[in-house]
């Protein structure tokens, strides 16, 4: 699925070429037929605050399982991750290589060996001066032509704002060359109303809307999307569910692990504001919502 020009775009690929290669060659013809910026080259993925929990559990494992079908090509992406915690390349692929469960021994270390890993902080020029020169390293021994940035903050929303001006102060792609800057920012958005709309209009003044991407990962769940489905496409349920025949609602969110090293990001914004507010209010409003409230 594309997203051109606040339209969508849906891209069906058939046949029996699965390859890495035919998948690329396909989505290239596509992106030029659509006048999109052609999608090869160079690419770095930066993993901001790569030591904590989201970086270990669902980041690289995501990113793995991209290279494991495909779309991350040895050759061409080169993984960083940056924190404040002391660790080398190899411990940080050791705490990552313990979340690859059940995956090829083979596909696993080669994956692990595009990682790469800079500390320092997350307000000072030093750090992020560092992880310029590891990204334009790999560029210039790349060779490509190209330089395409992705910055994934999983980090405390504190520090997005610092971050970002870092970024855009020390890393951003060489306009020299072709490419993009990307900047993901995970949720909670701020701690309130007021935060969040200072943090947006942080943001807003370091970057073009088009290099924002704010992330949700339960909406993306299969089983949340599948409320609707469940709901109204079911001639079981579709007449009974509503306000007359159901009695109460209740969400039940459980986890078998505490705090788990999250002691930094938890004392400054909780449990209520790290769940209850996002998630599981978004799989409360898929449950009761009705008409076009629904998909809009
Ligand atoms: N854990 C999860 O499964 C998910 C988390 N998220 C979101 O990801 C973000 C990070 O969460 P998570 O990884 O769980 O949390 P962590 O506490 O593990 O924080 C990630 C990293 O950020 C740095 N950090 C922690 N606290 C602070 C602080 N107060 N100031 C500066 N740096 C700090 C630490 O790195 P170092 O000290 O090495 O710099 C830490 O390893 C949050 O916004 C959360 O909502 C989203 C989806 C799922
Ligand atoms: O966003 C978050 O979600 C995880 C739980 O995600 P799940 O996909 O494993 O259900 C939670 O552990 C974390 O505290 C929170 O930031």
């Amino acid at each position: 699925v594309l997203l051109k020009e606040g339209k969508i775009i849906l891209f069906v690929m058939a046949g029996t070429d699965s390859s890495a290669s035919s998948r690329q060659s396909s989505f290239n013809s596509l992106a030029k037929d659509l006048e999109l910026p052609l999608e090869q080259g160079c690419l770095t993925i930066v993993v901001l605050g790569a030591s904590g929990d989201l970086a270990k559990k669902k980041t690289f494992p995501a990113l793995y399982h991209l290279f494991e079908q495909g779309f991350l090509q040895s050759g061409e992406v080169h993984i960083v991750g940056y924190a404040r915690t002391n660790l080398s390349d190899d411990g940080l692929r050791g705490r990552i290589r313990a979340y690859l469960k059940g995956a090829s021994e083979e596909h696993v270390s080669e994956f692990l060996q595009l990682i790469k890993y800079v500390s320092g902080s997350y307000d000072s020029g030093e750090g992020f001066e560092k992880l310029n020169k590891e990204i334009s390293d790999y560029e210039m021994s790349n060779n490509s032509g190209s330089s395409r940035r992705l910055f994934y903050l999983a980090l405390p929303p504190s520090v997005y704002p610092s971050v970002c001006k870092m970024i855009r102060t020390y890393c951003m792609s060489p306009t020299s060359r072709f490419g993009w800057t990307r900047v993901i920012v995970e949720k909670p958005f701020g701690r309130d109303l007021d935060s969040a709309e200072e943090l947006s209009s942080q943001l807003g003044e370091l970057f073009e809307e088009d290099q924002l991407y704010r992330i949700d990962h339960y909406l993306g769940k299969e089983l949340v999307q599948n409320l609707l489905v469940l709901r109204f496409a079911n001639r079981l349920f579709l007449p009974l569910w509503n306000r007359d025949n159901v009695d109460n609602i209740q969400i039940v969110f459980r986890e078998d692990f505490g705090t788990d090293g999250r002691g930094g990001y938890f004392d400054q914004y909780g449990i209520i504001r790290d769940i209850i507010q996002n998630h599981l209010l978004q799989a409360g409003f898929l449950f009761g919502c009705n008409g076009k409230a629904c998909i809009s």
